[in-house]
This record gives structure tokens, C-alpha cells and sequence, in this order.
């Protein structure tokens, strides 16, 4: 039951009160500094505030005060200033002091209870924009305040401001781009080009042009030298994103780019200096293409120099609902609906689904949801999850949970250093190395330490 401070120092209208408003909890209150108290004690959303209290019953002076200290000390509080049935003047005064409505006496608990309950909801729509607004972190936006997000956003923070390149790893959708553009974000490059570049979605032959650019005539049909996406970003950050699926035979003239900072457009002769961040992504597993020797070891090692691991939807927790919750409001202004929430169980079953399509499943889900929601409440059957999809987790899934945070608790507490780690761990130093290719925890090698 929601709570309303009432403060009132007339007694039969205290009891008036709560027979009129039976739906909520009344705390009471009969003067400023027993309300002030009670402020305190029970931090209610909305208060209701006779203006004529003791000492000043017969001015609104002592009212007003309290309306001030109330404000003050919770100024998302709705407060309800009760006046006397010819008090205008005061009543205004209040509302220019920040008060959300007046209502004058006498008492009728029939337009009261209307007052009460559009204040709470309106108090709700700013509770929950405060918090889709700080559930963005830092100045990006990556929504979530789960520990492994904050972790991944800490990482993001230290390599920024640095040039290192950063290979980005998770699964299909978890936000690897958005985790590139915050890193350009905070870099000293912001104001200048970030470029994206997906290897995957472009036909193995257009690719190198398309990276690399090409000079007018080099083949059929080109008309005109055009620039490619690394001379775009020249002096901003270029995300090669699902790099894995960079065909073999581009990627020693990736290397040679990633090496010198020279290319070559497609039939040039010169080379062209260019300044460029690099940053990869990928959801494969290039430990494993560089051991089947379909990607290469040198490629690797010079893309990976700080590997970040973006954490899956399922390992972010309530982070589910949170940005679940930031979508709907999206959604709600894209196609003017009025959907408000979920209701529990859709809510279980969004928090017990293995979401294997990430935060874009996530979206695409939500957004037939909103369209196609009969009520105000999003249920189960709106986003099509049931208990038939509900997550279990495979006996691989859950050792390879379990191995790896085995491993990063025995890392951190021998210091980074691995000879120690795999001791601790009772393994060789070998199979320690197998278990981090993988499990893909490489920034423990990036940041071994020697002691
Ligand atoms: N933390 C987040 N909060 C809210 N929305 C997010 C978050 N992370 C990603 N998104 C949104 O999810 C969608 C997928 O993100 P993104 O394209 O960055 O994923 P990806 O990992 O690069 O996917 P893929 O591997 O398929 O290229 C985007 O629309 C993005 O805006």
C-alpha cells in the first residue's frame, strides 16, 4: 500500500480523511516539525498540507514554511496543498513554490482520491524516468548497472584515452558496436569520424575496396576514385566488426595496414599514410580459427592487444529488466502507445530466458510486444516466451561458468601472475593456457604480471 503523509492539525478531519482514503496508508502529522519528522521516517511520494497550521492557523504562513521544507528536503515529493474554500492568493503562492495541486475545503473524498492518485502516477513516470535516465553509463549509451557490465564499462574507461587496438569479443548482439562507440566517445578523437565496417555482410570481392578504396579505373565500372572506410576514419576510429569473417587472402594487407598505417587503394600505386584507431569485434572464436589456421596467428596478436569480453544478456541479470524497461518507453514514443510495464510473469520470464539473440532479440521481441499488447501490461504471451524457453543451461555452460570464474578468482589473488594461478589452481601452466584461449579470457594474458 502506498503512503500519504498527512498534515493536518485538525482532528476531525484527520479521521474524515481516513475513512475517505481507504487506498492508501495515512501517516499523520499536526504541525512543521512533526511532519518533518514524519518526512523523514516514512520518505512518502505524495503529502497532502492543511496551509493554516498551529502557530499561524488562521495565515498560511507556518503552511508555506513547511511546504518549503518539505521540498527542500525531498523535492520529488507531490504535494497536495489543502486550503481554506475563499484562499486563493495562498494557494498560489504554494503552487508558484513548487506544490503539485491545491484543493479546498471542504473535504470531497471522491475528487481527493482522483488529486491523490494522479499524483502518485505522475510521482512514478519521474521515478522511472530518473532511473532509465541514470541506468545509462557514463556518457553512453550502454544501459545496465550489472557488475559485469560496470566491469566491462571500467575496462572501456582505461583503454580509451590509449591507442591500443581492442578486440572486442561476445556473442551476436550483445552491444559490441555500442562498447566501440563509447570507447571513441571518451578517446581524444571524439570529434573526429567513427567508422563501422562489418567483413561479414559485404561479398568477399567488394570488401577490399571497400576498405581500402579504390583509384578511377582500377576495374570495371570505376568511374571515379573513391575513398574506402579506413581513409573515412583518418583521424578517428575504424571498427572492423566481425573481423573473424575477414576472408584469408585480405588479411595480410589488413596486417600490413595494422603494422605500417599505410594502404594502398585497389589499383593505386602510392602509399597513403593514414592515422587511424582500430578497433575489432567478433562473436567467433579466433583462439580456435587461428589453431584450424583460418585466421592468422599474426593478425591475431596484433588485433588483440587488450581483449575486452562483453558480457551475454543472461550474465547481466536484472540488467534485463532495466533495459527491457528502456525499450518500452522507446517504443511507446515510436509507435504512441501507452504500454506501462510488464506483468510479473512476463517479467520471470524475461529474467529466466537464455536470450540467445542478445539485446537484439531483446528489441525485436519488445517491439512486436508493444505493438501487439491488448492491455497496458506486457504479458508471457506478448513476447512469446513460455516456460517451453525457458533457460536451462547445458552441463558445457555451466562448467565453462564455473572454470572461468575458478580461473579469474585464483588470477586476482595470485596478483596476475600465471605460474601462480595455475599452481593455485592445481594445472599446468599449459592447460592453464588451453583453459584461456578457450574460454577466451586472454586479457589475463594481456595484463600477466611478472612477480
Ligand atoms: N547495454 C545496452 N543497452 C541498451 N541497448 C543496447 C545495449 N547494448 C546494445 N544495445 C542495442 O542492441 C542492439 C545490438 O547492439 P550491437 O549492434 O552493438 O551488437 P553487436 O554485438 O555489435 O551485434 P553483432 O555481433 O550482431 O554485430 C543495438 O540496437 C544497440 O543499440
Amino acid at each position: 500500500m502506498k503512503t500519504v503523509l498527512v498534515i493536518e492539525d485538525d482532528i476531525g478531519i484527520q479521521k474524515q480523511l481516513k475513512w475517505s482514503l481507504t487506498d492508501y496508508e495515512l501517516v499523520f502529522a499536526q504541525d512543521r516539525s512533526s511532519a518533518l519528522t514524519q518526512l523523514r521516517r516514512y520518505e512518502p511520494d505524495v503529502v497532502t498540507l492543511d496551509l493554516g497550521l498551529p502557530p499561524d492557523p488562521a495565515n498560511a504562513s507556518e503552511g508555506l514554511a513547511c511546504l518549503n521544507d518539505i521540498l527542500s528536503l525531498q523535492p520529488e515529493c507531490k504535494v497536495i496543498v489543502i486550503t481554506g474554500n475563499t484562499d486563493n492568493e495562498h494557494a498560489l503562492k504554494a503552487i508558484a513554490l513548487g506544490a503539485y495541486d491545491y484543493y479546498q475545503k471542504p473535504v470531497d473524498a471522491d475528487v481527493l482520491n482522483i488529486i491523490i492518485a494522479r499524483a502518485f502516477k505522475i510521482s512514478d513516470l519521474e521515478a522511472e524516468n530518473r532511473a532509465l535516465k541514470s541506468a545509462n553509463v557514463g556518457n553512453t549509451d550502454i544501459i545496465g548497472n550489472s557488475e559485469s557490465i560496470l566491469k566491462a564499462y571500467r575496462t572501456v574507461e582505461k583503454i580509451a584515452p590509449t591507442e591500443i587496438t581492442t578486440l572486442l569479443l561476445g556473442e551476436s548482439g550483445t552491444g559490441k558496436e555500442v562498447f566501440a562507440r563509447a570507447i571513441h566517445r571518451q578517446s581524444p578523437r571524439v570529434n573526429k569520424p567513427f567508422v563501422a565496417i562489418n567483413c561479414a555482410s559485404i561479398p568477399e570481392n567488394l570488401l577490399e575496396s571497400e576498405l581500402f578504396g579504390y583509384e578511377k579505373g582500377a576495374f570495371t565500372g570505376a568511374n571515379k576514385t573513391t575513398l574506402g572506410k579506413i581513409e573515412c576514419a583518418n583521424g578517428g576510429t575504424l571498427l572492423l566488426d566481425e573481423i573473424g569473417d575477414m576472408p584469408l587472402s585480405l588479411q595480410a594487407k589488413m596486417l600490413r595496414f595494422l603494422q605500417e598505417r599505410v594502404i594502398e587503394r585497389v589499383g593505386g600505386r602510392q602509399e597513403l599514410e593514414v592515422d587511424v584507431r582500430v578497433i575489432c569485434a567478433t562473436h567467433r572464436n579466433l583462439a580456435e580459427m587461428v589453431a584450424e589456421q583460418s585466421f592468422r596467428e599474426d593478425l591475431y596478436y596484433r588485433i588483440s592487444e587488450i581483449t575486452l569480453n562483453i558480457p551475454s544478456l543472461r550474465q547481466r541479470g536484472h540488467d534485463i529488466v532495466i533495459i527491457g524497461k528502456a525499450l518500452l518507453h522507446k517504443f511507446n514514443q515510436e509507435f504512441n502507445t501507452q504500454v506501462q510495464g510488464f506483468t510479473d510473469s512476463a517479467m520471470q520470464s524475461m529474467l529466466h530466458y537464455a536470450w540467445p539473440g542478445n539485446i537484439r532479440e531483446l528489441q525485436n521481441k519488445l517491439k512486436s510486444a508493444v505493438i501487439l499488447a491488448d492491455s497496458k501490461y506486457i504479458t508471457e504471451e506478448d513476447l512469446g516466451l513460455s516456460a517451453r524457453n525457458a533457460k536451462v543451461d547445458t552441463l558445457r555452460k555451466v562448467r565453462e561458468v564455473a572454470e572461468t570464474q575458478a580461473i579469474r578468482h585464483a588470477y586476482t589473488l595470485a596478483t596476475g601472475n600465471l605460474s601462480k594461478t595455475a599452481d593455485s589452481l592445481g594445472i599446468t601452466r599449459p592447460t592453464l593456457y588451453a583453459l584461456i584461449d578457450k574460454y577466451r579470457l586472454h586479457d589475463l594474458r594481456n595484463t600477466e604480471t611478472e612477480n
